[in-house]
């Protein structure tokens, strides 16, 4: 079995904050990979910032590069929407019956996890790996058997000071890998 982590985000643009983490997740020993699922733009959600899901996943792309550790996957955006974390796990592992899934997950969404859908079944049948961040309330999950805490550096940067910093146009080197920010120089995305 591969165990796998999936982590999920609208990744606009994806920057080193998840790269970083993503790689913590496999330095770990607890997943033999980690995979991107980028969520798709939900068509009842009204974002002027959120760019195409297709370009989301390209950029994505371009952040792995040659990294075999890490894969993006579209699957989401062909699944009814808006789209639940267990249905995604739940065919994902149909799919790819190889793979032994986990959710990776920060630490402040521990204390709203018992809202998710399903959320009993993604605990007992895959698992959690938490990473810590800032102010993150406390939870007894942190107990549970099938949770467990990852030790990762916590990188201070957010997909909105990256569209933030392009608007204001200032230079976003290092803060996203560099084939990322060229996509974003010849795009054009998020200059308007
Ligand atoms: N710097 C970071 N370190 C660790 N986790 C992060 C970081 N930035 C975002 N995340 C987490 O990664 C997941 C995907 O993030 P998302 O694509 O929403 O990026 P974001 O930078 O938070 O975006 P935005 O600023 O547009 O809200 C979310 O669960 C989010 O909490
Ligand atoms: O499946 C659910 O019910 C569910 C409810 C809330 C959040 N999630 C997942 O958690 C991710 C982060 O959620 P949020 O609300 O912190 O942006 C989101 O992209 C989903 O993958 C999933």
């Amino acid at each position: 079995m591969r165990k796998t982590g999936l982590f999920f985000g609208s990744f606009n643009p994806i920057h080193i904050g998840h790269l970083i983490l993503a790689n913590a997740m496999v330095q770990s020993g607890e997943v033999d990979e980690v995979w991107f699922v980028v969520s798709p733009h939900n068509p009842f959600k009204k974002k002027s910032t959120l760019l195409h899901e297709f370009d989301r996943l390209d950029m994505v792309h371009a952040a792995i590069n040659k990294n075999y550790n890490f894969k993006a996957t579209d699957i989401e955006f062909r699944m009814p929407k808006p789209s639940y974390t267990v249905d995604t796990l739940v065919y994902l592992s149909e799919k790819h019956p190889q793979h032994e899934f986990k959710v990776i997950v920060g630490e402040d969404n521990l204390a709203g996890f018992h809202k998710w859908k399903n959320h009993h079944i993604i605990l007992e049948d895959y698992g959690l790996l938490v990473y810590p961040r800032p102010h993150a309330k406390p939870s007894d999950l942190k107990n549970h058997e099938h949770v467990k805490m990852i030790e990762a550096p916590m990188v201070d940067i957010s997909a909105t000071y990256i569209r933030k910093s392009i608007q204001a146009k200032k230079d976003i080197r290092y803060m996203v890998p560099e084939g990322v920010r060229e996509l974003i120089q010849s795009k054009g995305f998020y200059k308007d």
